[in-house]
């Protein structure tokens, strides 16, 4: 029997960020592993004109739950949405929610973050920081609160290169970020970003790291840990491989690639591409919720969820298997054959942008013109090159993340723990994996039917041909416009062309001897 499963067993557990791409799966492991907990009591905010319910119904009735609901069938009687807006004082909970969540509560995980590279520091701060502090102080007043666990991110220290497994203080207290912003205009804001955030890369990662040291001084006599994952990518093994739902990290920039629209990048291939599988992610989440609470560590202990110093992987090989799975699954209606040129040289990086994605991209945008259609895919290359420009900080760089602290979780497992709530990410075979995520995100992302793969195929063959027709009338425009100008062009054209004449008489000649 799991330890870590029967500890969950009768728990009224507080999920923050519950419908997002993490929170998703950490439901749907603690369903599949206690169906007997109590309840899970989930914050959400109405969005895209949906209520909490319809939200809430829509994630239980997604594939990813397919298997949640054999062993618990009775799911939607065990999940209590509450309205909850973390943008707002108290959250917006309402009186009876508040009274419910702070006296029932067992366990906290606390997921909700904004995860935008370009958030203004004022909603970055909201809800990376002044929000985690808000849910600190309720945890404060939960008498049955056994463990909190915080889930951060391994780049809040980025702008180090050996990261341990500690919390690093920011040169300014969040306290002093929090009262300032409620005075500073938005103008004022934005011009003393850049100096605040320092050597990190954006808003993202300053906050999360200014989130830890408010979760270290507000952690009073509270079970707390840290758990910080990495680059978060699909699912590796559960429920089934390949799960993945929304385009952050590497998973925009597969679909870009693989509908032929990002042919060429900025990364460095030797750097190590540091990713790190959901459902990992969620194992040790769910393992160092059990261990907080059970051994109630002295100090506030934080986790590495990263792969790079157990498992690595470079930028080139996963680019290269990328491709190689878009050769035998091919995504529908590409824009160009995939292709993949990374570079670290800044000039050529701009020459790429030219040639590879805007030429090709003003030159669609005529062609629909003149077929009578609204031009868009400049734009969307525009946005798309900005997502890439945003990225290359992570991709031509590697870090050291210590994990004494994972390693020493993993030894205090059962056999069978270490089984059920697997993050040994030694284990890990990248070629199947990355395989299984392009595959996903043709499958759950992008919702394509594999059905369609001979005609995706067939298409990329056309596309071909297409591009061999445009390049050989581009040389001979190119080659014609030359010999008009040029006497030496005109000597060597005419050098080639009796060369090849006298070849062939030669041939017919030799031939008709043999004969
Ligand atoms: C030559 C190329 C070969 C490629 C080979 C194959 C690839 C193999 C892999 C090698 C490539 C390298 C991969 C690099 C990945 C590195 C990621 C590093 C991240 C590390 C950070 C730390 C991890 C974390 O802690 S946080 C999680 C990461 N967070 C994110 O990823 C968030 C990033 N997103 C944003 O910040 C914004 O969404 C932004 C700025 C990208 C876009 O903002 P904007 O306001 O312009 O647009 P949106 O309204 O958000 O969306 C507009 C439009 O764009 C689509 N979109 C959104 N995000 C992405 C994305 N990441 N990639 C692509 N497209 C994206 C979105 O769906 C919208 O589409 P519509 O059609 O308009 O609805
Ligand atoms: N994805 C990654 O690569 C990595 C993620 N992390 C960390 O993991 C955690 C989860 O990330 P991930 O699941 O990928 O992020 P998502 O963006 O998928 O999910 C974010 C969640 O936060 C919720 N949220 C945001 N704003 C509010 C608000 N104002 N009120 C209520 N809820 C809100 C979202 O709700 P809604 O659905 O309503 O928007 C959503 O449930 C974050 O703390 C992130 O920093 C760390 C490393 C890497």
């Amino acid at each position: 029997m799991s330890m870590i499963a029967a500890f969950y067993g009768g728990k009224s557990i507080l999920i923050t960020g519950a419908t997002g791409f993490m929170g998703k799966v950490l439901m749907e492991k603690l369903f599949r592993t206690s169906p007997d907990l109590k309840v899970i009591y989930i914050l959400v905010r109405p969005k895209a004109g949906q209520t909490l319910q319809q939200r809430v119904f829509q994630i239980l009735n997604s594939k990813l739950f397919e298997k949640v609901k054999e062993v618990c069938p009775n799911v939607h009687e065990k999940i209590r949405a509450i309205y909850a807006d973390l943008n707002q004082n108290d959250f917006g909970i309402s009186k009876e929610d508040m009274q419910e969540l702070l006296s029932c509560t067992n366990i906290i995980f606390h997921c909700a973050a904004t995860v935008r590279f370009d958030d203004t520091l004022r909603h970055a701060v909201q809800l990376n920081v002044t929000a985690t502090q808000q849910l600190l102080l309720m945890a404060s007043q939960m008498p049955k609160l056994e463990a909190f666990i915080h889930i951060s991110t391994a780049f809040s220290n980025c702008n180090l290169k050996h990261i341990d497994e500690v919390i690093y203080p920011c040169p300014v207290e969040p306290k002093k970020i929090i009262d300032s912003l409620e005075w500073l205009d938005d103008a004022i804001i934005d011009e003393i970003t850049p100096k605040l955030i320092g050597d990190r890369p954006n808003t993202y990662t300053y906050t999360k790291a200014l989130g830890e040291m408010v979760v270290q001084q507000e952690s009073g006599n509270m079970n707390i840990a840290i758990i910080r994952p990495s680059i978060v990518g699909a699912t590796w093994q559960e429920p089934f491989p390949g799960w993945v739902d929304n385009l952050n990290g590497p998973s925009g920039l597969i679909i870009a690639a693989g509908k032929g629209f990002l042919r060429a990048i900025k990364a460095t291939p030797m750097a190590v591409a540091d990713l790190i599988p959901v459902d990992t992610v969620v194992n040790l989440t769910l393992a160092v919720g059990w261990y907080t609470a059970v051994h109630r560590p002295k100090s506030t202990l934080v986790y590495h969820c990263t792969s790079g110093n157990l498992n690595p992987c470079n930028w080139g090989k996963m680019g290269f298997q990328v491709l190689a799975t878009f050769e035998k699954i091919p995504l529908e209606r590409a824009f160009r054959r995939p292709y993949a040129d990374f570079t670290t040289n800044n000039f050529t990086t701009q020459y790429r942008n030219a040639v590879s994605h805007r030429a090709p991209a003003i030159i669609y945008d005529f062609y629909l013109r003149l077929t009578g259609r609204k031009p868009r895919m400049t734009k969307v290359m525009n946005r798309l090159l900005r997502t890439v420009s945003m990225m290359e900080y992570f991709i031509n760089r590697s870090w050291e993340w210590s994990t004494y602290n994972t390693e020493m979780l993993m030894s205090e497992l059962s056999p069978e723990d270490q089984r059920v709530f697997n993050f040994d990410v030694r284990q890990l075979n990248w070629l199947e994996y990355i395989e299984n995520y392009v595959l996903g995100v043709k499958k759950y992302l992008l919702k394509e039917d594999m059905a369609g793969i001979p005609e995706a195929k067939q298409h990329l063959k056309r596309l071909r041909n297409i591009h061999y027709l445009f390049n050989t009338a581009l040389f001979l425009i190119a080659w014609r416009l030359l010999i008009a100008r040029s006497q030496m062009a005109r000597n060597v054209w005419f050098f080639i062309v009796s060369f090849c004449y006298k070849f062939l008489s030669y041939f017919r000649a030799s031939s008709t001897l043999k004969v």
